[in-house]
This record gives structure tokens, C-alpha cells and sequence, in this order.
């Protein structure tokens, strides 16, 4: 069995627990330990996930609660918009929910990303927990209360900062996740490992046959690791005021190629992607060596992941379009982009002074 909890502090008097599990047995007994009695809850969860657990979760939860409300949505981030999150919110009124009941998202980052918002915005704020089930989503999302949907194309445009009352991991989910979302989630799990940890780095490096073939162990200790580097992060700047932008590392190209590709590459195969541009730009401006470059985008590589996109697959991906995108992502400070790069591997800082013809070679460096 393996079994963690770690709590997650922010704002001074507030709190929850992150559970890493490998079953959903302590689930119920989690949700009786919270502070608050909710009367009704609604799950939302997609049209993928719920076939494996949507059946187990409704038993753990009998007897907890009077009413359990169920919403599927089609799975895929196509999902992730405002007209899905009014169906939920309908969902809610009809059954006549109030700011004492709770929202639970079982799912990937989609489902938690959009579940979080709707406990954002209805009624002005209801509780919500998150039973992540992607590997991305016990690796990044589920943890620290970013929560938003995308709008007419651009990635999280509308979102709040609303943290969750509990964060419920089973890695035994992990094994029904198809390889290539798999994948998906190690863009984000070497992310920490560039940006904040260089022992877990190495660790990734010698592990990845564990990895791949969804060693549980092994899986527990990454999951572990991962939750555990960004709960620390969001602890010290929960509003990314600060050191939280970090976690943004590959995103603003990463970002601008996942919007290009219309959502035909995935969120971590685009972090990657941007991951190994601004792995260019750290090496440009002389962070990192030749070997270290070559190192990370092997790394990257070595777990399935691709560092650059086809401009035949995907003819809008010109070098200024990716630019322009990366632009109208959320990181400008004025007219400059606020760009994570690495000081170092395993150290993070952002740069203000790209010009344009820096990102265009960084650019240039993705597109195959
Ligand atoms: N809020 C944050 O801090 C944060 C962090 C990183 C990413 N994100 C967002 O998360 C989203 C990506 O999340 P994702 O990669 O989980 O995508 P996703 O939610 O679309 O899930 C990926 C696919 O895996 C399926 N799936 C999930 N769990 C499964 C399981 N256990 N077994 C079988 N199938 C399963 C889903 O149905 C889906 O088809 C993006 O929208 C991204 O912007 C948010
Ligand atoms: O939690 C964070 O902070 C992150 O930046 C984590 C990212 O992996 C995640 O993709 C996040 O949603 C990106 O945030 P955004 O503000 O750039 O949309
Ligand atoms: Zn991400």
C-alpha cells in the first residue's frame, strides 16, 4: 500500500490534504474528516473515465451523502469551455444545489481544470474535491487551485484561483490510462525536474524503463515527488505573484502550439515541445551547455515525448504565427514576454529581454 498525505497551506489560515492512495478505499473516511457536512454532490467526470470508475466511486460515497448528481462530458480538452460549464451549472440548479453542497471532479485536467472553475463561480463559491486520474493531473493539475476553461481558442483565458478541500490520488488509475496520455504527463513531471530538482532529474534518467512500464512503486515515488515540488511552490505564492511562474516553464510557446494545433497535440506533448525551446533559449543565453541541452531534450524523448511539431502536419505553425501566439498567452509584463527559462538544470528564473528575433530562433529550433 502506498500511502501519503501532504498538506498544503496557503493564505495563513487555510489548508487541505493531498492523499496519494492506490485504491479509493480511504475515500470516504477522507471526506467524513472534512470540516464542513455537504448534503448533496454532483461529480463530473467524462465520457472515458467514468466507464473505469465512475461505478466505484458512487459506492465509496453511499451513505455520505443524500443525493449523488452525476455530469459527463465528453472527453478531450475541446471540453474545457464556457458552454460546458453551463451545462453543469443547469445540472445544479435543477437540483436545486446550494453553497453547502460539493462538486467532485473525477478525471484528468480537463475535468478538474472546469469542475474547479464551476466551484469558483456558482453561487459565488461552492467546495469541490479533486480525484485526479490522468497522470497529469496527479502530477500538476489537481494541486494548487488554478482552475479555467479555455475561450475562443486561447488556452485558460478565463479562470479563478480556487483551491480544493482535498486532493484524493489513486495510482492504480494510472494503469488504465492509455500510453500516449501517459506520455502527456511526463512533459510535466521532467518539467520539475528542469526547474527545480536535479536529483529527481537523474532519478527520471535511470528510471524509465520502471516508469514506462507503470512500475507502482516507481509510480508512487513520481507522483509523490512531483506533488510534493509543486504543493511547495504553490505553499510560498499560491496567486503566481512570484516563484509560482516557474510551473509556467515550456508553456508560453508550449501554449501558442497547442492553440495552433487546434487541440490536435495534447497539453503535455506541447509542454515539451516548449520545453525544448526554452531549453534553446537557456543555452543561448549561456545557463546551459551544449550537453546539457542535448541531455534534456533526451530526456524528453526517452519518455515518449516529442521536442519539435511537423509545419507539414500543421501548415498555420509558421515561425512568426507561433510567435504571435506566444504573445497572446497570459505572460506578458508591457510589450515583453515574461519567459521561464533555467539558470541552470534543476534552477529556475523568468528573462524579460527576448526579442523577437531570439524567440523566432527558438522558434525555428521546435519546427522540424
Ligand atoms: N490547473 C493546472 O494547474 C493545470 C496544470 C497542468 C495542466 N492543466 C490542464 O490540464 C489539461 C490536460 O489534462 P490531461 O492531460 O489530464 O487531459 P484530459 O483531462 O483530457 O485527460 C486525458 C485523457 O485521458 C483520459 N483519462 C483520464 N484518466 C484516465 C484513466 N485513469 N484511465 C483511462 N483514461 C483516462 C481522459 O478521458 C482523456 O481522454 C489541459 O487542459 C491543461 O491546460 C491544468
Ligand atoms: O500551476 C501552475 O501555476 C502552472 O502553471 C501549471 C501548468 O502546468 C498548467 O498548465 C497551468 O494551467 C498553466 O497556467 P496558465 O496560467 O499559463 O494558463
Ligand atoms: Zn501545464
Amino acid at each position: 500500500m502506498h500511502y501519503h498525505r501532504l498538506p498544503v497551506s496557503y493564505e495563513d489560515r487555510h489548508s487541505y490534504d493531498i492523499l496519494i492512495e492506490d485504491s479509493f478505499s480511504a475515500l470516504k473516511a477522507e471526506i467524513q474528516r472534512l470540516p464542513s457536512y455537504y448534503q448533496r454532490v454532483c461529480i463530473v467526470t467524462d465520457s472515458n473515465v467514468s466507464q473505469f470508475y465512475l461505478d466505484q466511486l458512487r459506492q465509496e460515497l453511499q451513505g455520505i451523502f443524500q443525493q449523488i448528481v452525476v455530469h459527463i462530458l465528453p472527453a478531450g480538452e475541446t471540453s474545457k469551455n464556457l458552454a460546458c460549464a453551463e451545462a453543469v451549472y443547469e445540472q445544479m440548479i435543477e437540483a436545486r444545489f446550494d453553497r453547502h453542497d460539493l462538486l467532485i471532479a473525477l478525471g484528468g485536467g480537463v475535468v478538474g481544470d472546469l469542475t474547479g472553475f464551476v466551484a469558483a463561480t456558482y453561487m459565488r463559491g461552492i467546495d469541490y474535491i479533486q480525484i485526479p486520474t490522468s497522470l497529469l493531473a496527479q502530477v500538476d493539475s489537481s494541486v494548487g487551485g488554478k482552475t479555467g476553461i479555455d475561450f475562443r481558442a486561447y488556452k485558460n483565458m478565463v479562470g479563478a484561483f480556487k483551491m480544493p478541500v482535498l486532493v484524493y490520488m489513486n495510482i492504480s488509475c494510472l494503469k488504465t490510462l492509455d500510453p500516449l496520455q501517459f506520455t502527456c504527463g511526463m512533459g510535466e513531471v521532467i518539467k520539475y525536474g528542469f526547474i527545480q530538482d536535479k536529483g529527481f532529474y537523474r532519478w527520471l534518467q535511470t528510471n524509465v524503463k520502471r516508469i514506462m512500464s507503470r512500475d507502482l512503486p516507481a509510480l508512487a515515488q513520481m507522483v509523490y515527488t512531483s506533488a510534493d515540488i509543486k504543493r511547495r511552490i504553490c505553499q510560498l505564492d499560491p496567486r503566481e505573484e512570484g516563484i509560482r511562474s516557474h510551473l509556467n516553464f515550456g508553456h508560453t510557446i508550449g501554449h501558442a502550439v497547442e492553440k495552433l494545433s487546434s487541440f490536435r497535440l495534447y497539453h503535455g506533448q506541447c509542454v515539451s515541445i516548449g520545453s525544448a525551446a526554452a531549453l534553446y533559449l537557456s543555452h543561448k543565453l549561456g545557463k546551459i551547455s551544449t550537453a546539457d541541452l542535448k541531455e534534456g531534450i533526451q530526456t524528453l524523448t526517452d519518455f515518449g515525448l516529442p521536442v519539435s511539431v511537423d509545419p507539414g502536419d500543421f501548415p498555420q505553425m509558421t515561425t512568426d504565427n507561433i510567435l504571435l501566439a506566444s504573445k497572446s498567452d497570459k505572460k506578458m509584463q508591457g510589450d515583453r514576454i515574461r519567459f521561464v527559462i533555467l539558470d541552470a538544470i534543476g534552477q529556475a528564473d523568468t528573462y524579460l529581454d527576448f526579442v523577437d528575433d531570439d524567440l523566432r530562433e527558438a522558434i525555428d529550433f521546435i519546427r522540424a
